[in-house]
């Protein structure tokens, strides 16, 4: 029997449009391995390595980390997932980000969630992570029992959420990511979900995703959360 190809997926959107809560959500059912740039430098901060000790000036600047060492870091992991199902999250955030990426492989699908940045902005002052797993909360839409629901650890607000921040990271999505968007519109690759509750948009990507991959939670298909 022909085995099916790997999906190589990527997910899109502004800074918290919901990215990594509905990864953790195709996860869940399809069981795709899931590479977070975000969290992979926050990881990198934490371990106080060469590459997190230069993050963190752009991050608490609000600013993107310069292409060649985010490319690197990032070519550098998806190896080590040769040969799973893989969706990333964060990644490519430039043109030239995604050109290096398509000299190295050939991406499926690009899913952007198309969310307002009035939405966002509130959104975002009320999130809370655990840094450990990258498991997000918000204090209206996921409430924290004041602890990780899996490992009982502490919740930490990110320094990045403050409102000044976020500003400049929404400014740095419009000129430097939306790009990338067009990038992959003209390739025929784009599908974006408009709206502002992930709720409403995630049973369309899962209906989207379940054309290319078996629901493998088992419990619930109908009923997709
Ligand atoms: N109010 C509200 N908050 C949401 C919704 N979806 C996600 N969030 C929260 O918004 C914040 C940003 O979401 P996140 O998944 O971290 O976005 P990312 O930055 O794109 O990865 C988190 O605190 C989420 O818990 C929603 O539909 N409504
Ligand atoms: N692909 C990337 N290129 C450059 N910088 C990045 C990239 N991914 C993440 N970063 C840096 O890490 C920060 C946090 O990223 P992330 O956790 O994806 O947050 P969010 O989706 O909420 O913006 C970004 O604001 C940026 O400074």
């Amino acid at each position: 029997m022909a085995v099916p190809p790997l999906l190589r997926a990527v997910i899109m959107g502004p800074p918290g449009s919901g990215k990594g809560t509905v990864s953790a959500r195709i996860i869940k059912h399809f069981g795709v391995k899931h590479l977070s740039s975000g969290d992979l430098l926050r990881d990198n901060m934490q371990k106080k390595t060469e590459v997190g000790i230069l993050a963190k000036s752009y991050i608490d600047q609000g600013q993107l980390i310069p292409d060649h060492i985010m490319t690197q870091l990032m070519l550098n992991e998806i190896k080590s997932l040769d040969q799973h199902n893989w969706l990333l999250d964060g990644f490519p955030r430039t043109v030239a980000q995604a050109e290096a990426l398509n000299k190295e492989c050939h991406i499926d699908t690009v899913i952007d969630l198309d969310v307002p940045f009035e939405t966002i902005k509130c959104r975002l002052t009320a999130r809370w992570i655990h840094p450990a797993s990258g498991r997000v909360y918000n204090l209206e839409f996921s409430p924290p029992k004041g602890i990780d629901d899996i490992t009982g650890e502490p919740l930490v607000q990110r320094d990045d959420d403050k409102p000044e921040t976020v500003s400049k990271r929404l400014q740095a999505y419009d000129a430097q990511t939306k790009p990338v968007l067009e990038y992959y519109r003209k390739k025929g690759l784009l599908k974006s979900f408009s709206g502002t509750e992930t709720n409403k948009i995630w049973p369309h990507i899962y209906a989207f995703l379940q054309t290319k991959l078996p629901d493998v939670s088992q419990k619930d298909a109908a009923k997709p959360r």
